[in-house]
């Protein structure tokens, strides 16, 4: 299944295989990718007036050449405008030299009200930002409006990042080939490309596997079989068990959101470790989840004990202070097969930004348990400073970086999540919504991670599905949505995965 992403080094390295293999040569490509992208325009805009034709000097450009060609030969008036010749041998050279339009330079450009723009300029080659003479053709094209399709990336996107490069087109439809790149999926790029349409230029499936790309759009098609469900003969503690710390008694909810969503997402059991003092008040919320008084690690050790849980929620809640941090490595450090993994989320993170040194030491023990972090942009910032502060990274590779510098799954959330595991596999999340922009709601991601590990799915497919069911509960669920709405809204998600 297609869900790789290609860095633009990686889609050049597939291009290059390809014409190594042949039969199809360089420039064969750029005709089937002209010649995808003319159709779409001529299938989607029938009753265009005039399309411009916008062509930088590589092989983006290149594609530009063939689409004017044959909008021209299927009688589309076509205005041409290039920013110079391309580089003379190039397949770019052999497009233009095709094309029947005579290009103009790009600074006498300016779209009128019912023509369409397609962009040419840029795409996987962009290598600095835009000089003036394209920001105003791009300010041009913003005043009238004009629906703008973009040729593989609108031109001022980073394939690699996504960050946009002094300017950058606000396409309607980007068409890019064979795979999407980062750029695509990571914001700000996303919100310019408007619909990506994926075309076949006959890069096999094998050549995208040769290049090594090991980056992946989020969907249930390739986590699903993975997805647990539970055997005829389940009783609740092989469904898995989640314990999840909760905060003092004012704090106590935030534990409550992840234990009810590590419930509905299908662990067996799940008991709220709460402090003696907090003990009333989660006792006045909770009737499935179990409640057990848990204030030292030695009441903590007796439960890993006594309950053998697989998983322990650690976070939510709890307050940054470093005490909270000096926990989390003791627990850490008492694991030793007393329970598989722990999920370190929010306050769980903050607190450990104080133990760096000592958070990354014990993370190198053979018996350490697996860990998933669950940081947002701050979170990530004050436990990965320098990660974090590496502009020249993507927020892909930062979370990449940080998975390996931590040895843990790392979930960087936001409105384009990203999941990383130290062996260098990531994805991107794409279902996300503005709803989960909503108190409570990481407690209740933190939940479900947990439940799927406990009922022991693989652990970086089990962040995936985490972060993709969390979304999509929120997009069913609507507009109104708050935290405590989620742990429901997920029940018609696990039935269809289940199913
Ligand atoms: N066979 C294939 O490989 C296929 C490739 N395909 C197509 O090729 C595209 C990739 O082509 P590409 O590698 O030539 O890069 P492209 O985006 O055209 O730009 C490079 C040129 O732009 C220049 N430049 C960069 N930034 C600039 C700036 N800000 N301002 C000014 N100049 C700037 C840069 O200059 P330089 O960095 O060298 O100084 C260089 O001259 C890909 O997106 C797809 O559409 C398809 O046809 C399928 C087959
Ligand atoms: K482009």
């Amino acid at each position: 299944m297609a869900f790789e992403l290609l860095t633009p080094g990686e889609m050049a390295e597939a291009d290059r295989l390809t014409i190594a293999v042949g039969p199809v040569d360089g420039i064969g490509l750029m005709r089937r990718a002209g010649g995808a992208i003319a159709d779409l325009v001529l299938a989607r805009y029938p009753g265009a007036r005039t399309v411009h034709v916008l062509c930088g000097p590589g092989n983006n450009g290149g594609d530009g050449y063939v689409v004017a060609r044959l909008l021209a030969e299927n009688g589309v008036a076509v205005g041409l405008f290039a920013t110079g010749a391309p580089r003379e041998g190039s397949d770019a050279a052999l497009a233009a030299a095709e094309c029947p339009v005579a290009a103009a330079p790009l600074a006498a450009f300016a779209p009128e009200a019912g023509s369409i723009v397609i962009d040419a300029l840029f795409g996987a080659g962009l290598s600095k930002p835009l000089g003036s003479e394209i920001v105003q053709a791009i300010a041009r094209t913003a005043a009238v409006g004009v629906p703008v399709i973009a040729v593989d990336l609108p031109s001022g996107v980073s394939g690699v990042s996504g960050d946009i490069l002094g300017s950058a087109f606000q396409a309607t439809l980007t068409v890019t080939f064979a795979r999407k790149k980062p750029g695509h999926l990571l914001f700000p790029g996303r919100a310019l490309c408007g619909e990506i349409v994926v075309v076949d230029i006959g890069i096999t499936d094998a050549t995208i596997a040769a290049t090594g790309a090991r980056c992946f759009e989020n969907d249930p098609a390739w986590w699903r079989p993975h997805f647990p469900s539970p055997a005829n003969d389940a009783h609740k503690y092989s469904r898995g068990h989640v314990g999840v710390f909760s905060g003092g008694p004012s704090a106590t909810g935030a534990a409550r959101l992840s234990a009810m969503a590590a419930a509905r997402a299908g662990a067996g059991a799940v008991t709220v470790l709460s402090p003696g003092a907090a003990l009333a008040a989660n006792a006045a919320h909770l009737t499935s989840i179990i409640l057990r008084r848990s204030d030292t690690l030695q009441d903590t050790l007796a439960f890993l004990g006594a309950r053998k849980p697989e998983v322990l929620v650690y976070g939510p809640g709890l307050g940054p202070e470093p005490e909270v941090g000096r926990f989390a490595l003791e627990l850490m450090s008492v694991a030793d097969g007393r329970f598989g993994a722990l999920v370190l989320d929010a306050d769980g993170i903050t607190s450990l930004s104080h133990r760096r040194a000592a958070f990354f030491e014990a993370r190198k023990r053979p018996n350490a348990p697996a860990l998933v972090l669950t940081p947002h942009h701050g979170e990530f910032g004050r436990l990965f400073p320098e990660i974090a502060a590496d502009a020249s990274l993507s927020k892909l590779e930062q979370a990449r970086a940080a998975a390996r510098r931590a040895h843990a799954i790392v979930i960087y959330k936001g409105p384009d999540t990203v999941i990383a595991a130290p062996d260098g596999r990531a994805a991107v999340n794409t279902n996300g919504t503005p709803l989960l922009a909503t108190a409570g709601s990481g407690d209740v991601l933190s939940g479900i991670v947990a439940a799927l590990l406990a009922q022991r799915m693989p652990a970086f497919e089990a962040a995936c599905a985490a972060v993709w069911m969390h979304a999509e509960a929120a997009r069913r669920f609507g507009p109104g949505l708050i935290a405590e709405d989620l742990p429901l809204a997920l029940r018609e998600v696990v039935a269809e995965l289940g199913r």
